[in-house]
């Protein structure tokens, strides 16, 4: 979707492990605490070697890009392949050739903007189904009445389509259900006020450093009735049914709101819920033998599991050829 269709088969491969691995190293070194926050006036020295490492990322990150780039502009001189990828690099360096004075875009425009769609939208995802099927292991109930209604909906003689998304609403309701108890992005991106402000009685100076807590706030007793339960039932009640993910609802923001909203929401909306509806329809799960469900988190700028989930597959559709 990104860059899928200028690489084939190994080349995707390799560049996709590659690119996982140096974006698990940057969210990391993100999410590690940084002395020079504490303490600006020594970050210039940086200490614990975070700026250093960073700019190592970067470069790993740049070349990558580089490359990928390069095999796209040989694609489209040799001939040799087809101009149309179809994918997000593809029209990225239509709009920077097309120099389109109201949109100029420079070579670093691209892969800013690639960088801000793979970096934004691969950990955030992979992550929020994670925990959707770990919740489901822990909620059986809730996954056979997922799983009725995609048999209703989309039938054991066939594979989830995107077409049928808009119909799997106790499906979807999972998903604002494992968001509000899993934000992947517990603390959203920082803000800070260029006026001092008072907020609810606290001033904010000038500069300051905002971290919205939004873990805390989707799971406040005041706002959400049992708050530690897992219901996706509550996202049909009067008073939560509006709660979507366009961040105008301040008690349930899984993505951020305002200016910086993020702006991924409908892609996300849609690969997230296909693959987990793929997941949950084509396949039963269980744990293996012996394993116990550990749904702790492990603290980061994206909230994961503690522990890697790991279950094992079985058939369900009535021809799972249909799969393939
Ligand atoms: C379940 C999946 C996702 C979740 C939970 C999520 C969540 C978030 C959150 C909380 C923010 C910060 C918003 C704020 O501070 O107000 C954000 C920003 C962002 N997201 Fe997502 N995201 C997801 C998927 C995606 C996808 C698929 C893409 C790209 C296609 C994407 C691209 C971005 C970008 C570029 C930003 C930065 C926006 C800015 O600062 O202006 N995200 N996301």
């Amino acid at each position: 979707m990104v860059w899928g269709g200028t690489l084939d088969g190994e080349g995707r491969r390799i560049v996709g492990a590659e690119f996982r691995e140096v974006t698990q190293k940057v969210l990391a070194l993100i999410g590690t605490a940084n002395m020079s926050d504490l303490f600006p006036l020594v970050g210039r020295f940086d200490f614990q070697g975070m700026v250093r490492r960073m700019k190592e990322l970067m470069v790993w990150m740049d070349r990558i890009f580089n490359s990928v780039i390069e095999r796209r502009r040989k694609m489209v001189e040799g001939g040799g392949g087809s101009r149309e990828s179809g994918d997000f690099l593809q029209l990225l360096l239509q709009l920077k050739e097309s120099g389109d004075p109201k949109a100029p875009l420079s070579e670093n425009n691209v892969k800013a903007l690639l960088m801000d769609i793979v970096g934004g939208g691969t950990d955030t995802s992979s992550t929020t189904i994670e925990w959707a099927m770990a919740e489901m292991m822990a909620h059986p109930e809730v996954l056979r009445k997922a799983q009725d209604e995609l048999e209703q909906v989309v039938g054991l003689d066939n594979a989830v389509e995107e077409t049928h998304l808009p119909k799997l609403s106790y499906l979807s309701a999972i998903l604002k259900e494992v968001l509000r108890l899993h934000p992947p992005v517990p603390f959203l991106v920082p803000r800070s006020p260029s006026q001092a402000c008072t907020v609810g009685g606290y001033m904010v100076p000038t500069g300051a450093r905002v971290m919205v807590n939004v873990w805390a706030i989707q799971r406040d007793p005041d706002i959400w009735a049992e708050p530690l339960e897992f219901r996706p039932e509550r996202f049909f009640m009067d008073s939560t049914s509006k709660c979507d993910f366009n961040g105008q609802d301040f008690r349930y923001l899984p993505f951020g709101s305002g200016r910086r909203v993020c702006m991924g929401i409908p892609m996300a909306e849609r690969t997230v819920m296909y693959t987990f509806a793929s997941l949950i329809h084509s396949f039963e799960w269980q744990l293996p033998e012996g394993r116990k469900l550990d749904l702790s988190e492990k603290f980061g700028i994206i909230l994961k599991k503690k522990n890697p989930l790991l279950l094992i597959p079985t058939p369900r559709l009535s021809n799972p050829h249909i799969l393939f």
